[in-house]
């Protein structure tokens, strides 16, 4: 174990809906037993950003633990400038989709020891005009089934299930789009369009099989069409899909163009109907404490 001197434990009480006094009190206990120092910050919802600003200048700490989910994780990202400081994930939110392409297990003991430990990596971000993207953003009828999800009192997998039939039935899909990267402009129409620096959603399914979150990459992801078999692999572990119907590539930079407004989500939060976005690698990395 490094010498590790004082922590940041950020807590969203919210959540995931789950009360996280039991989980808090543990890895206060473990870090009293090591006798390392830590601070606790829960959020509000509102100027957190500015906040954690205001603590992250005011003294340097060693780790920063979050028990929070995506959108937690996100906030910190956009104000964490000093890229020696990691983080470790404690997934308490109702989509924890980087706790998941990271295997992070469910075990709190297990949890503590990553975080004490001195695994890391040093994930890439993704700018999307201001905002950040840890995993995975996108055009389409995944962003229309955000967006309806969210608007529905059902959470958890059980809400994106039960809003899935009347997404599907609704869509105005195929969209179409034109893709600017590496000086070349192609157009493909296609169900969804994604920007990924992932293997997976955080609902599991796999859509980027070959994606590393720490090479200096992403991958633009057209699925050209609903097809139930191609959609069926993305829930095992099949990791070949058949090119015709799905289309991957690498970039460092891309922008994209609607022929007409298009749902578009970023790491599981719905940002309403865009016609373009330009999308690049952020030149700050997160670093993360793994398995
Ligand atoms: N004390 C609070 N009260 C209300 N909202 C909060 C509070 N703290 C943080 N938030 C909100 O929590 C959201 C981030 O939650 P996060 O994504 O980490 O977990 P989640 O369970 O996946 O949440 P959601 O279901 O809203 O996506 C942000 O929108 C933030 O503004």
């Amino acid at each position: 174990m490094e010498n590790l001197q004082k922590v940041l434990i950020i807590v969203n009480p919210i959540s995931g809906n789950i009360d996280k006094t039991d989980i808090v009190d543990r890895i206060v206990s473990v870090l009293n037993e090591k006798n390392i120092a830590f601070e606790i910050y829960k959020t509000t919802g509102e100027n957190d950003h500015a906040e954690i600003v205001k603590i992250l200048d005011r003294q340097k700490f060693d780790r920063i633990f979050v028990l929070g989910g995506d959108g937690t994780l996100k906030m910190l990202a956009e104000v964490l400038k000093d890229e020696t400081t990691a983080v470790a994930l404690f997934p308490t939110g109702s989509a924890n989709g980087l706790s998941v392409n990271l295997n992070i297990p469910d075990n709190l003991n297990s949890q503590i020891d990553i975080a004490l430990g001195g695994n890391k990596i040093s994930i890439d971000m993704l700018k999307i005009e201001d905002e950040i993207c840890l995993h995975i953003s996108d055009f389409g009828l995944n962003a229309e089934l955000i967006k309806n999800y969210e608007a529905s009192a059902i959470r958890g997998k059980m809400g994106y299930l039960l809003q899935s039939l009347p997404t599907l039935w609704e869509s105005r899909y195929p969209f179409d789009f034109t893709i600017k990267y590496n000086d070349k402009e192609i157009k493909r129409s296609g169900v969804f369009l994604a920007f990924s620096n992932a293997q997976k959603y955080g609902t599991g399914a796999v859509v980027n099989p070959n994606a590393k979150m720490d090479d200096g990459i992403f991958e633009v992801l057209i699925f050209k069409d609903f097809d139930v078999k191609e959609i069926l692999k993305t829930l095992s572990n099949e990791i070949e899909f058949d090119p015709n119907i799905v289309e991957i590539f690498p970039v460092k930079e891309v922008e994209v163009f609607c022929h007409q407004p298009v749902s578009f989500q970023i790491d599981g939060e719905y940002c309403g109907e865009k016609e373009k976005v330009s999308v690049k690698l952020s030149t700050r990395k997160l670093p993360i404490l793994i398995p």
